[in-house]
């Protein structure tokens, strides 16, 4: 287990990590998750004593790294796949590894067929491609067999096989038992490897639970509603209806409504109320990217300048918008105030728009360019019901 406790690193005026308390269980995938430069590799540096925290501890197994015994055997990482010497051959680099730490020669060969780098053990690495450098990093990771792994963004640069092959390796590690802590910017491949999630922004802890609870509590959820035919009428009956119930409706442009604000029996009871059949009410769940888009908006340091001329400004909703179950997560973080994501509008939908001068309109549509504002930031839905708030040398083989 890895377990942090107030971890705190300082650069100078920058703090980076900022008294962080989580803890990685044996038997699970965690996603480390935040944006750019909230603090994820420096947490990782200081896990495997790279760096040291300025306050607060980090132990595994309830050591600090520095002091286990024959630590690569009990901790492998992946850190930065380019930190090898260029003109070593693969097999050379993980064999000066394994030298170091009393690890035998055939474990070389072992870790060199499970990343798939057999063909090229003999090739200088400084004629691999990133994937094969990512293999290759995953290899030295594997080296020592370790219980604890950590992989900072190890499907970087690899191809849709190599993705799914890091994906059943992560959950094969943690069904063996072992502690697996993987940080990644892609949300669709942590949905489908991690169980658990630890999210943090601006070095802060953000949210720590299980993938689902995560999504559950961070989501802009709607309900998809159809009513027979093109007849406007059933639909402005309906969404009348809906409206003065307290939900919020859009137009899809299939004809169909997307309401948020009003459960699904809540809607079936209320159609039947106004006389109106229903072709469709289904419920939309967020995705992992949604979630972690809503939960992390406020953290987010490094943004495009189009986002800002889309006056990007999603409201304040409190401390996770309001949707975190009590008993769930961290406490609160009153300096890194949360605000909302809203999910894309349908395409083609219509939707209003708030500009950078504070001015109003609905010249864009979703998925289109308006006419007097650039459109870079996803406008979406108003979740929040104000309509107003939008948001080498390759073959060169070593003597060996
Ligand atoms: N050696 C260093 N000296 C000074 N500042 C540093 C150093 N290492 C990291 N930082 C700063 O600490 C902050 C956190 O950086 P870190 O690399 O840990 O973030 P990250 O979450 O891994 O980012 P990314 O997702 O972009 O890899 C950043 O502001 C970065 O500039």
């Amino acid at each position: 287990m890895i377990e942090a406790v107030g971890l705190t690193k300082r650069y100078g005026a920058q703090t980076a990590v900022d008294n962080l308390s989580f803890q990685v269980r044996p038997g699970h995938v965690t996603g480390f998750l935040g944006p750019n430069g909230s603090g994820k590799s420096t947490t990782m540096r200081m896990i495997v004593g790279l760096d040291n925290p300025t306050s607060g501890r980090v132990t595994v197994g309830g050591h600090p790294f520095r002091l286990l015994p024959n630590a690569p055997r009990q901790v492998g990482a992946l850190l930065d796949a380019k930190a090898v010497h260029g003109g070593r051959s693969a097999r050379n680099h993980l064999l000066s590894l394994a030298q170091l730490s009393g690890i035998p020669a055939t474990r070389v060969d072992e870790v060199l067929g499970v990343v798939g780098l057999r063909d090229v053990a003999k090739k200088r690495t400084k004629g691999f491609s990133l994937g094969m450098g990512q293999r290759l990093g995953i290899a030295a990771a594997l080296l020592g067999d370790p219980q604890v792994l950590l992989f900072d963004e190890p499907v970087n640069g690899l191809d849709p096989e190599g993705i799914l092959w890091v994906r059943n390796l992560m959950k094969q590690l943690a069904a063996e038992g072992r502690t697996v802590l993987v940080s990644s910017h892609l949300m669709s491949e942590m949905a489908l490897t991690a169980d658990h999630l630890i999210v943090i922004g601006r070095g802060r802890l953000l949210a720590d639970m299980s993938v689902k609870d995560f999504i559950s509590a961070n989501s802009a959820d709607f309900a998809r509603v159809r009513t027979p035919g093109t007849d406007p009428r059933e639909r402005e009956k309906l969404t009348s209806s809906l409206t003065e119930a307290g939900g919020q409706v859009l137009s899809e442009p299939d004809g169909a409504l997307r309401v948020t604000g009003l459960p699904l029996p809540r809607i079936s009871d209320l159609a039947h109320a106004a006389d109106v059949r229903l072709w469709e009410l289904s419920p939309h769940q967020a995705s992992l990217e949604e979630a972690y888009m809503r939960l992390t908006q406020s953290a987010v340091d490094y943004r495009s300048t189009a986002d800002e001329l889309a006056g990007f400004e999603p409201p304040d909703l409190g401390p996770y918008g309001g949707g975190v179950p009590q008993g769930y997560g961290p406490a609160p973080v009153p300096d890194v105030p949360h605000e909302a994501f809203f999910a894309p509008p349908p395409p083609g939908a219509v939707v209003p728009r708030r500009y950078p001068d504070g001015t109003t309109g609905t010249t864009g549509t979703a998925g289109t360019t308006g006419t007097s504002a650039p459109a870079a930031a996803p406008a979406g839905p108003p979740a929040d019901g104000d309509p107003t708030r939008h948001d080498g040398r390759d073959s060169n083989e070593d003597a060996r």
